[in-house]
């Protein structure tokens, strides 16, 4: 079995490395991408980013380190107005130190233009929901990303996600799910090829390795008991990161 660890993932992944419909017998998803994680903190001590060299990207890492920061705290903002729409406490998800040193990663994501072969089903990003709390997405004017809004539906139903200029797109994840007993649906999604380049950068907020994801209690009754059973969100995004990349 193959063992990943949190610093495996802070790298360039290449083109069909990764494979999110891990239901799918095709090859990999068509995209490449680059991961980083926090320059701060234990985990950034830990798991540090591999940066290209100053000369080859001048201010590079002073702008991702920049945008890391900012992204993070729109996602802290964010988690917030879910805690206080869950009729909990603003600052819930921070007392249960769920943020206290986040997994959470920025993603540059690259989709070339040119599909392979017509006769190859292939995607920019197979079906999926993401793994986290939290997504916050940002995407050029290319379209291709999809949404399935009930997932529980088959077949399922894809609508474009438009891009809205000066604005996140929003995904739920699945350790949100499993947090709510599934009052909040992680969001179906996938990326289309459409013959053209494009570029994304997802921001994932991932909780600490060792926070306990269990059913708030805002979101469990005798009439409706939890439906998932506690998980480190640690557990859970390993076992999710060794299946997309094992398949
Ligand atoms: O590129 C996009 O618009 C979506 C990317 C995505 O869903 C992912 O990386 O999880
Ligand atoms: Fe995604």
């Amino acid at each position: 079995m193959v063992s990943l660890q949190p610093c495996d993932f802070l790298r360039y992944t290449p083109l069909y490395a990764e494979k999110l419909d891990t239901s799918l017998t095709t090859i990999g998803d068509s995209k490449e991408s680059f991961f980083l994680g926090s320059s701060e903190g234990v985990r950034g001590q830990c798991y540090p980013n591999q940066w290209p060299s100053e000369n080859l990207l001048p201010s590079w890492r002073q702008t991702m380190e920049c945008y890391y920061k900012n992204v993070m705290s729109v996602g802290r903002k964010l988690l917030g107005l879910v805690a206080l729409a869950l009729d909990l406490d603003e600052d819930f998800f921070i007392k249960i130190g769920a943020l206290n040193d986040p997994a959470a990663v920025v993603r540059l994501i690259r989709y070339p233009g040119e599909v392979i072969s017509s006769d190859v089903e292939t995607y920019g990003a197979s079906a999926h929901s993401d793994y986290g709390t939290v997504t916050l997405l940002l995407t050029d004017e290319v379209p291709g990303l999809q949404v399935c809004r009930d997932k529980s539906k088959q077949p399922r139903t894809w609508e474009d996600v438009p891009r809205l200029g000066g604005a996140f797109i929003v995904n739920i994840g699945d350790l949100m799910e499993r947090w709510t007993n599934g009052l909040f649906r992680s969001t179906l999604h996938r990326v289309m090829p459409v013959g053209k380049e494009r570029y994304s950068v997802a921001f994932f907020l991932v909780p600490n390795p060792d926070c306990n994801v269990e059913c708030l209690k805002t979101c469990c009754s005798e009439t409706s008991p939890a439906r998932f059973p506690p998980i480190l969100a640690g557990d859970y995004i390993k076992e999710r990161f060794r299946i997309t990349y094992a398949t």
